[in-house]
């Protein structure tokens, strides 16, 4: 477990770039392993191959996933981050910016990896994807918070392997409250899921920020 209060370590542009790069080859690896048809010897022998290149990286463990040092924010400098991080394989990744007047936007395409109903992404994905976006957006007002409610609004089925947008906003701040809210956007333009939430910054974050 990585601890919230464990030292990260910053990674520089020269460390982040082959670890990005081990990362997308892992990507590659998840959607053949999701759509391989090879037999199950050669399965088995490439379960212990990879066995193997996993023992290899771990033999140099950090006790935590490390910071990037581009990003203004804490969260959106987070090289594992399951939605955004380069470094994270889980991740599609999807690239957000935010704009001059707070709005965070970003373009990604989900591939089988994941998928819900058949030939659509997943409804937790999308959550995921927008619980994100929106919680930068929260941030953009000078202060993030942790998720307190997110709805959604499932309009349509989000199509796989289509480019789609995702963007956010936040809407008002109220004390350690702020309200945000956001949409995916289909290749047609069409958004296929709402969101709203509400983050709360936690009263020891302000403290400690002090
Ligand atoms: C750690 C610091 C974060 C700052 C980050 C800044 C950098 C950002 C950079 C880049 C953005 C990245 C974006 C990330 C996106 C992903 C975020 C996630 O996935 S977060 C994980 C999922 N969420 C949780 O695990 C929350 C678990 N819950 C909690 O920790 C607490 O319940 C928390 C912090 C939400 C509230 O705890 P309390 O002790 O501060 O709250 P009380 O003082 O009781 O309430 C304050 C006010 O908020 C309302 N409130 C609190 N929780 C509510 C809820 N769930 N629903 C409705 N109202 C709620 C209360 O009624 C109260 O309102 P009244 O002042 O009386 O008007």
């Amino acid at each position: 477990m990585s601890g919230a209060m464990t030292e990260r370590h910053t990674l520089g542009e020269d460390e982040a770039a082959p670890l990005a790069g081990l990362a997308a080859r892992v990507r590659e690896l998840i959607e053949a392993a999701v759509l391989t048809d090879v037999g199950r010897d050669e399965a088995r022998a490439v379960a212990d191959e990879i066995a193997a290149l996993t023992e290899r990286l771990r033999a140099v463990r950090r006790d935590a996933p490390p910071f990037l040092v581009t990003g203004a924010h804490r969260i959106d400098r987070q090289a594992g981050n399951p939605v955004s991080g380069p470094l994270n394989p889980v991740a599609p990744p999807v690239d957000l910016d935010a704009t001059a007047d707070g709005i965070v936007r970003g373009e990604f395409t989900l591939n089988d990896v994941y998928e819900g109903p058949p030939s659509y992404v997943h409804g937790g994905v999308s959550a995921m994807v927008l619980d994100q976006a929106l919680g930068m957006a929260a941030a953009q007002t000078g202060v993030g918070g942790m998720t307190a409610t997110l709805e959604l609004r499932y309009r349509r089925p989000t199509p796989l392997g289509m480019p789609l947008t995702v963007e956010a906003k936040a809407s008002r701040v109220e004390g350690r409250k702020i309200y945000a809210s956001g949409t995916i956007t289909g290749p047609d333009g069409r958004v296929t899921v709402e969101a709203t939430a509400m983050f709360v910054t936690p009263q020891n974050f302000l403290v400690q920020e002090r």
